[in-house]
């Protein structure tokens, strides 16, 4: 497996470094708020897991299974929710934890339908920003690294669900990718 990837851009070090850096900030910020810290299936998995570590106060983990990219690199353009929550949503302080922010679509669609369901707030924390990918206009509140315009795997990010095991985060080499 290691021997498809081209460059890594950020290693396994620096993402633990991050992780705990950012977990530390929350801990600060949700302090008393019990809030609900949304994972975004199947990419924000490794991210959740290892952030959720280092924050030093009681959340509510779930997970919600949304999909805008089909098989290959390119976004569909169309969220559908293959997976809701089981929490309830309304008054709650949602953190949204997402692995990668490029077109924003799959953000947008999700905060807005945390606010129609009457959240007291929604925030985003994304390991991973590529502002020159972005259609939608979303920001997030917390970013760990922003990335290149490339398609990158490892670390929960996937090539036609290959490369989620990979400990740092990569770009493929060209001829891995199926034309
Ligand atoms: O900003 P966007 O262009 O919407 O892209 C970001 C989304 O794309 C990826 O998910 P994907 O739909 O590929 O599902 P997966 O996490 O299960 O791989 C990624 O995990 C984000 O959720
Ligand atoms: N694996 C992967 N999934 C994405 N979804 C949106 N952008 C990306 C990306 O660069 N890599």
């Amino acid at each position: 497996m290691q021997s498809d990837i081209k460059e890594v851009l950020i290693t396994e070090k620096e993402i633990a470094n991050k992780c705990a850096e950012i977990g530390e900030q929350l801990t600060l910020e949700y302090k008393d708020k019990f809030p609900l810290l949304v994972g975004v299936l199947k990419g924000a998995t490794p991210f959740m897991a290892d952030l959720s570590r280092y924050i030093d106060t009681h959340v509510e983990m779930d997970f919600m299974d949304v999909s805008s990219y089909g098989s290959g690199t390119r976004s569909s353009g169309e969220v559908k929710i293959l997976k809701d929550l089981d929490a309830k949503v309304e008054g709650r302080d949602v953190l949204i934890v997402e692995d990668i922010i490029d077109s924003g679509l799959t953000l947008s669609y999700l905060v807005d339908l945390f606010k129609y369901r009457k959240a007291n707030s929604v925030k985003i924390v994304t390991l991973l920003d590529k502002p020159g990918g972005r259609t939608a206009k979303i920001k997030a509140d917390i970013v760990g690294f922003e990335v290149p315009n490339a398609f990158v795997v490892g670390y929960g990010l996937d090539y036609n669900e290959k490369y989620r095991n990979l400990p740092y985060i990569g770009v493929l080499k060209p001829e891995v990718y199926s034309v």
